[in-house]
């Protein structure tokens, strides 16, 4: 169990061959739809689906398929027209604003796909953000080694307008991380990045999950940090349609392969 447990976890438990294993997120016939009458889009269409406690989870589906809505409702940033989603057994439909943030705080970090670092701070005073909004005091060498970790640790004085998009990308991991919150919902956390900082961002992720007990759920387009994962769910027009479990080997050249060609049939 990671250190950000909290009351309530253990609702929602399932036996699993003896071994008792919570589920740190779980959507019920999820469905989200964007406008109304002839303009409206189903962008997830009665979705079920569980992310165990400890476990990393890599969503893929071509463009528009629902991935990052998946994301947005698992994590309560987005609320779905119909269905549910418990994060640590806590329903979020039934939460006050007040209370939904609280909980999103304290138990889910979010890499946005589009990074959403506060343009006036430094690296440094971005990473620091989730703590200070909890109240902590941020000890300067947690920060520098959360920078460090993501090969930042020269850039810390650093405003985003300053750093290149890979670079961006990094400090919105180490800041997701750096409470090392129950949950991390990670949208295209690779996007940007040059093959080395992938492997190191993928390999932190990871870490997340198999060192600390966290929960990380990725959207990615890449079958290779796909393979990163121990699960691989593929999404289509919004539904969820394929499912594969990783053999268990990070970056399994044979695995990848694989998602690629299960991803070429939903594109094709
Ligand atoms: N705020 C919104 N208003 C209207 N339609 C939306 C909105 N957000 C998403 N959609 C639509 O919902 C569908 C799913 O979008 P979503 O961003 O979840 O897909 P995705 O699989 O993440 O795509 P990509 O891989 O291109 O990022 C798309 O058809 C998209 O146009």
């Amino acid at each position: 169990m990671c250190r950000a447990s909290f009351d309530g976890w253990l609702v929602g438990m399932t036996i699993t061959t003896g071994a008792r294993q919570a589920e740190a997120v779980t959507l019920r016939s999820v469905r989200r739809t964007y406008g109304i009458g002839g303009a409206a889009v189903t962008a997830l269409d009665g979705v079920s689906v569980g992310f165990r406690d400890g476990s990393f989870t890599a969503v893929m589906g071509p463009s528009g398929s629902g991935k990052s809505t998946l994301l947005h409702c698992a994590a309560g940033l987005d609320q779905p027209t119909a269905g549910t989603v418990s994060v640590g057994g806590t329903e979020l439909g039934g939460l006050s604003e007040h209370r939904l943030t609280t909980l999103r705080r304290e138990l889910i970090g979010f890499v946005f796909q589009e990074f959403n670092l506060v343009s006036a701070l430094t690296a440094t005073q971005n990473v620091a953000l989730p703590l200070r909004l909890a109240g902590r005091r941020p000890a300067p060498d947690d920060i520098a080694a959360a920078l460090a970790s993501v090969g930042l640790a020269d850039r810390g004085g650093h405003r985003p307008s300053e750093l290149s998009g890979g670079q961006q990308q990094r400090v919105a991991i180490a800041r997701a991380l750096v409470t090392r919150p129950a949950v991390v919902f990670a949208d295209e956390p690779t996007g940007a990045l040059d093959l080395r900082s992938s492997r190191q961002v993928l390999g932190l992720l990871r870490e997340a999950v198999h060192g600390h007990g966290q929960t990380v759920v990725m959207v990615t387009h890449d079958p290779l940090a796909s393979a990163y994962a121990d699960r691989v769910l593929f999404l289509a027009d919004g539904h969820l349609v394929d499912e594969l479990t990783a053999p268990g080997t990070p970056g399994d050249a044979g695995f990848a392969a694989e998602v690629a060609a299960r991803m070429a049939r939903l594109e094709a």
